[in-house]
């Protein structure tokens, strides 16, 4: 417990992408299932301390790598994180390189991110209970500064910003999509971020992405095609960065925190639009854990 009431003891929720299916190093750890009204989140819950800061680790595709980007549940996975006591997400993820200077093994702490994914549940609000908020900036930067501190303490290579574009998948790019994306200006491209990252801002959770470089997708003059084994051979040595990173950063996040000064964990203040005697009592109660803040209130 702290002192001040106006503080409150930070509970670091960290998502593990492709490669990233566990966390070493975590005291009193804990698999435990959570249950949503959303269904089932991708995997049981790891719970524990790192460095005595409480932390939940949650492999995105599952331990042994079994759901496909496009079958996430995104809703139950940030649900989840929520009624575990989350307080701000890290997203740890592989991501294909559109620059030339993001060579494979570079973390990128992107700021930005374009959504092309179009068969995926984006929201929690919907008929019923109907609400817009603002992802313009969907990365909370005092998680990307204490991730960016971090990596530069570790010398690690890394750059702060960035545009991630979110692709359906699970087929990569043609070499046409490749380049336009790259004609956007965009840095790297994965599969998962979204609508990761809008349903963290939605839930009024911190939110930053890891994306670690495993190809340099198929623009690129020397690489014709981006395989599955040649990103795996990355992704291994990636994970191990991650985690070296996740250890440095957690002291650094545990301590006990005020509102956030970006606004993350107030994004549904002035969201919410339909009038409360239209809000139908169902949704609003599968709302309970992500909205009961606004929708609860007096
Ligand atoms: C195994 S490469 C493709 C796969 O990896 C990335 O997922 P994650 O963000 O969970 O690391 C990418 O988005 C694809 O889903
Ligand atoms: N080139 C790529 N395209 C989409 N997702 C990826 N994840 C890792 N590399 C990728």
């Amino acid at each position: 417990m702290t002192a001040d009431p106006t503080l409150r003891e930070p509970v670091i929720g960290l998502i593990g992408g492709s490669g990233l299916y566990d966390i070493d190093g975590l005291e009193e750890r804990e698999w435990r299932r959570v249950d949503t009204p959303w269904g089932e989140p991708s995997d049981e819950l790891l719970f524990g301390r790192l460095a005595g800061v409480r932390c939940v680790f949650l492999p995105r595709h599952g331990r042994g790598h079994r759901t496909p980007p496009s079958a996430l549940n995104y809703r139950a996975n940030i649900d989840a994180l929520k009624r575990s006591g989350v307080t701000e997400i890290i997203s740890l993820s592989a991501v294909g390189s559109l620059r030339e200077d993001l060579a494979p093994g570079h973390f990128v702490i992107v700021d930005q991110f374009i959504d092309r994914t179009f068969a995926r549940e984006k929201s929690f609000f919907g008929p019923g209970c109907v609400a817009h908020v603002s992802v313009a900036h969907p990365v909370c930067p005092r998680l990307g500064d204490a991730l960016e501190a971090a990596a530069r303490g570790l010398s690690l290579p890394v750059t702060r910003g960035g545009t991630y574009l979110v692709m359906e998948g699970p087929q990569f790019s043609t070499k046409a999509e490749s380049l336009l994306y790259r004609s956007w200006g965009c840095s790297v491209i994965g599969m998962t971020n979204m609508p990761e990252a809008k349903l963290a801002r939605e839930a009024e959770l911190c939110y930053a992405t890891v994306a670690m470089v495993t190809d340099f997708d198929c623009w690129h003059p020397d690489h014709d095609a981006v395989t599955v084994d040649q990103v795996v051979k990355v992704l291994f040595s990636n994970a191990d960065n991650a985690r070296s990173l996740v250890k440095a950063v957690i002291p650094a996040l545990g301590v006990p925190r005020g509102p956030c000064p970006a606004g993350c964990d107030r994004a549904l203040e002035y969201a919410v639009i339909t009038a409360p005697e239209k809000r139908d009592p169902a949704l609003v109660a599968k709302l309970d854990v992500v909205a009961g803040r606004v929708l609860n209130a007096a």
